[in-house]
């Protein structure tokens, strides 16, 4: 078990304290920073929502997520039982000026204001203004207090500018921290050390010698219960708007001058200015989108999305998306960036491919492929290059065979990789926003995202079936095959 050094002591406020995602996400990420000893005894976690509990109550409610969504291998009694005791829960409307605003104020006026004070809203983001307006006339936002904005910031441009200034009346940009769970994943973080720590990649890292980039998040699971807000979202807005783009700006961007948060994220907006333009009469060339149907996901028949949606139900809303993109810049001139996420694939997998030139000239009596950057975020994070080497198969002449340099972090630091919520969540405490997004990325990406919704809102591009378990529809491969490409399951 790893000893980190605590953070400074705080209360952490829920808004949707009994939700799914403080279920299965918040209260683990916490419990595992508080049994790695990140988090003082005298924090405090304070959940709220309108369901009437005690405290008692809801901290049972609590265990059982812990023990649904904990390994049992970190589940010690007495550190649970320690835990548990940092829970305090109030039961309040937070849209409502008149709900029970004076048992949090009792509860928080408890400790000093100097204290550090986390809101985070986990709720609808129809009631992050409301909320947050609220806060501010009981007079419980304090000089240390930030706040945790959960996605999606709207559903395009406007609402999120509606969402962002209704937050930004009460706090000051520095105070407000927009999630994207993807940044706080170890392999997209170790997109920064991989490029600006090794030359040898960075040296490269320009159409000189990329032919083209892949950046895949795809997914086996369907829907599941989430299909009241799935439906009016996609696939486009909630994975390529915010975790696609990110990955695709760490990949891209311009070396930052320093660490500090403005500066990395500076250089991350230059890339959102720059990525070319898909106007809504030209989605059908640059996007696919598709739904999946029934199929097989590890030999079990699932069923198709509409099905998951509920009996009775149609639906035009895309369940996987790709997309082709170019940055317009000195370094990226020309280079392809294929971006594509979907639900029910046929497998678990995020991945950055960067693919590089072929050599312009061989000696050998077969060509050697051209060379494959693959980082694999998720499962089985690591770094694998492939590289030809000699065939040791004896002949009489050098060909060339295909092996890979690989490495499993895993396994090379024999560290459990930590779920991304835990370094955010405390990352907040700290006040460190490197890995939180600024209001102009959102609003970047929205100017970007929306002239695609444009488009397929006129069905300018086809809503294409695809079986679950397989790897989307046709329109994606022939996304890539126009100019040559192929997916990287392809290659295999
Ligand atoms: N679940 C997930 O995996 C992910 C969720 N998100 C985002 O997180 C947020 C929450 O999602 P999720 O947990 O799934 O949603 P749920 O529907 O499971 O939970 C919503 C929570 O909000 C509370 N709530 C609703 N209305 C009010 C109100 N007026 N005042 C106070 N509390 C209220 C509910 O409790 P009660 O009814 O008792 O008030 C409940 O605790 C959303 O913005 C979602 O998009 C983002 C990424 C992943
Ligand atoms: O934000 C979201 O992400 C998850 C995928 O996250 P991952 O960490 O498992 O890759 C996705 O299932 C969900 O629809 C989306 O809202």
């Amino acid at each position: 078990m790893a000893h980190l050094p605590p953070v400074d002591t705080f209360d952490y406020i829920v808004f949707g304290g009994t939700g799914d995602l403080t279920m299965r996400k918040l209260l683990p990420a916490l419990y595992y920073r508080f049994r790695d000893g990140q988090i003082p005894d005298d924090a405090r976690i304070i959940a709220t929502a309108r369901s009437p509990l005690s405290r008692e109550e809801y901290q049972g409610r609590a265990k059982q997520a812990l023990h649904d969504h904990v390994a049992a291998d970190a589940l010690e009694a007495s550190t649970v039982a320690r835990f548990i005791d940092l829970l305090y829960y109030v039961s309040l409307n937070g849209a409502e000026a008149q709900s029970h605003w004076s048992d949090l104020k009792t509860l928080l006026d408890m400790k000093p204001d100097s204290r550090i004070r986390v809101y985070y809203l986990a709720t609808s983001p129809a009631l992050y203004g409301q909320i947050c307006e609220n806060l501010s006339k009981q007079g419980l936002i304090t000089d240390q207090s930030r706040v945790v904005l959960e996605k999606p910031i709207g559903t395009d441009l406007q609402s999120a500018n509606a969402i962002n200034d209704s937050v930004g009346q009460h706090f000051p940009e520095n105070h407000i921290f927009r999630i994207d769970h993807y940044l706080g994943k170890e392999t997209v973080q170790n997109l920064i050390a991989l490029r600006f720590a090794n030359p040898v990649f960075e040296r490269l890292w320009t159409s000189d010698a990329i032919d083209y980039v892949q950046i895949t998040a795809a997914e086996t699971v369907g829907v599941e219960g989430r299909g009241a807000y799935y439906d009016k979202s996609g696939a486009l807005r909630d994975m390529i708007q915010n975790h696609l783009l990110q990955v695709l700006c760490l990949v891209a961007m311009d070396p930052p001058v320093s660490l500090d948060a403005d500066s990395v994220r500076n250089e991350k907006l230059k890339v959102l200015h720059a990525l070319k333009p898909i106007e809504p009469s030209e989605v059908a060339i640059y996007t696919s989108r598709g739904q999946y149907m029934r199929g097989k996901i590890n030999g079990q028949t699932v069923g198709s999305y509409v099905e998951d949606l509920g009996e009775g139900v149609t639906s035009e809303t895309e369940t996987f998306v790709a997309l082709k993109t170019e940055i317009l810049s000195w370094r990226w001139g020309n280079v392809p960036f294929y971006l594509r996420s979907g639900k029910r694939m046929a497998e678990k997998c995020s991945e950055v491919v960067i693919q590089f030139k072929a050599a312009p000239w061989t000696i050998f009596t077969n060509r050697p492929a051209p060379n494959r950057l693959i980082i694999r975020i998720q499962p089985d994070e690591g770094v694998m290059l492939s590289v030809s080497t000699k065939d040791p198969t004896p002949t009489d002449s050098l060909t060339l065979r295909e092996a890979d340099i690989n490495i499993e972090f895993e396994k090379a630091f024999n560290i459990r990789y930590p779920d991304s919520y835990e370094r955010l969540l405390l990352d907040v405490v700290r006040g460190d926003p490197i890995l939180f997004i600024r209001r102009d990325e959102v609003e970047a990406a929205w100017k970007w995202i929306d002239p695609i919704l444009q488009g397929w809102s006129k069905n300018e591009a086809p809503l294409e079936p695809y079986p679950a378990g397989t790897w989307g529809p046709e329109g994606a491969r022939n996304l890539l095959a126009q100019s040559g490409h192929l997916w990287h399951e392809d290659m295999k």
